[in-house]
């Protein structure tokens, strides 16, 4: 899978776009390291870059740069503000966005660079109009057919986490984890690795529905940990979010699809597993 590249001198940066294919769409993200907004962002296009496979030509490329260390390439984009994103084509600015506005981001990169799996497209009887973005990189792969997971970038998401981080920094973070797929699962390991048997559990639920969904991992980041329970009002994990929104643990989920068989369907992107 892809993956977000940081650039730290011009003479890189030439050399990078020189060795483009005509065809591939480049994602510049503009940060600095103080602007917490650009820890969310960060984690945004960490997961998404997770949901292009690495092909040949690549259909993208997502790069980091340091806006003020790079003061050419900056200027070059009119970086006004961090963060900035820009999406570039065989040499011609496609897009610019400013800020942080992670849905205006993804849907950005979608229409120039399509949606990474073939099998994708907006759900019959999705619940809103927001893309279901971020792709398939079948993971646990198997016989039985492999779900469509993707990690939310948890190490950087983990890399700004102060102790000092006010709530309320910690609380925008969330407000944006929870959107960063249109399905989410914060659990304890990873769907293929999972550390404990409610997170196991609820893998296997989304698995046998063929959900497409991204994940996180809570024992990773105990600000995240801790912090969802309070953001979320609900005390443990899993947690399943849709569309930024709870539907709850593993026990809620299994109620939701006794009631209406058809609850996850809506998000499968490939035949259900036997498994
Ligand atoms: N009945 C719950 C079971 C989940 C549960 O009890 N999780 C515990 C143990 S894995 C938990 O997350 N505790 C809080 C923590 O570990 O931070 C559900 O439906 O999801």
């Amino acid at each position: 899978m892809s993956t977000l590249q940081e650039i730290t001198s011009e003479s890189e940066f030439s050399t990078h776009i020189s060795s483009l294919a005509p065809s591939t769409v480049l994602v510049l993200y503009f940060h600095t390291p103080w602007a917490a907004p650009c820890t969310q962002m960060r984690t945004i296009l960490s997961t998404l870059a997770a949901g292009y496979p690495v092909t040949s030509p690549p259909t993208t490329s997502f790069i980091s740069i340091n806006a003020e260390e790079l003061p050419d390439v900056s200027e070059e984009y009119d970086v006004t503000a961090v963060p900035f994103v820009v999406l570039v084509k065989n040499k011609e600015l496609l897009e610019s966005i400013s800020g942080s506005d992670a849905i205006k981001v993804r849907d950005a990169i979608e229409r120039h660079a399509g949606q990474p799996s073939s099998s994708s497209g907006t759900p019959a009887g999705a619940k809103s109009t927001i893309p279901p973005v971020l792709n398939a990189t079948p993971r646990d792969s198997g016989a039985s057919g492999a779900a469509t997971e993707n990690p939310v970038d948890s190490s950087a998401a983990a890399a700004t986490t102060t102790p000092q981080e006010s709530k309320e920094a910690l609380f925008a973070r969330l407000a944006e984890l929870v959107k960063a797929a249109p399905v989410m699962l914060f659990m304890k390991g990873s769907p293929s690795s999972p550390q404990c048997g409610f997170s196991r559990q609820l893998v296997a639920i989304l698995r046998e529905n063929g959900v497409k969904y991204g994940f996180f991992n809570i024992l990773a980041d105990e600000d995240v940990r801790q912090g969802l329970k309070e953001f979320a009002e609900w005390p443990t994990f899993p947690q399943l979010w849709v569309q930024g929104e709870l539907v709850g643990g593993l026990d809620i989920v299994k109620e939701e699809i006794e009631a209406d068989p058809d609850f996850l369907k809506a998000y499968a992107v490939q035949q259900p597993s036997a498994a």
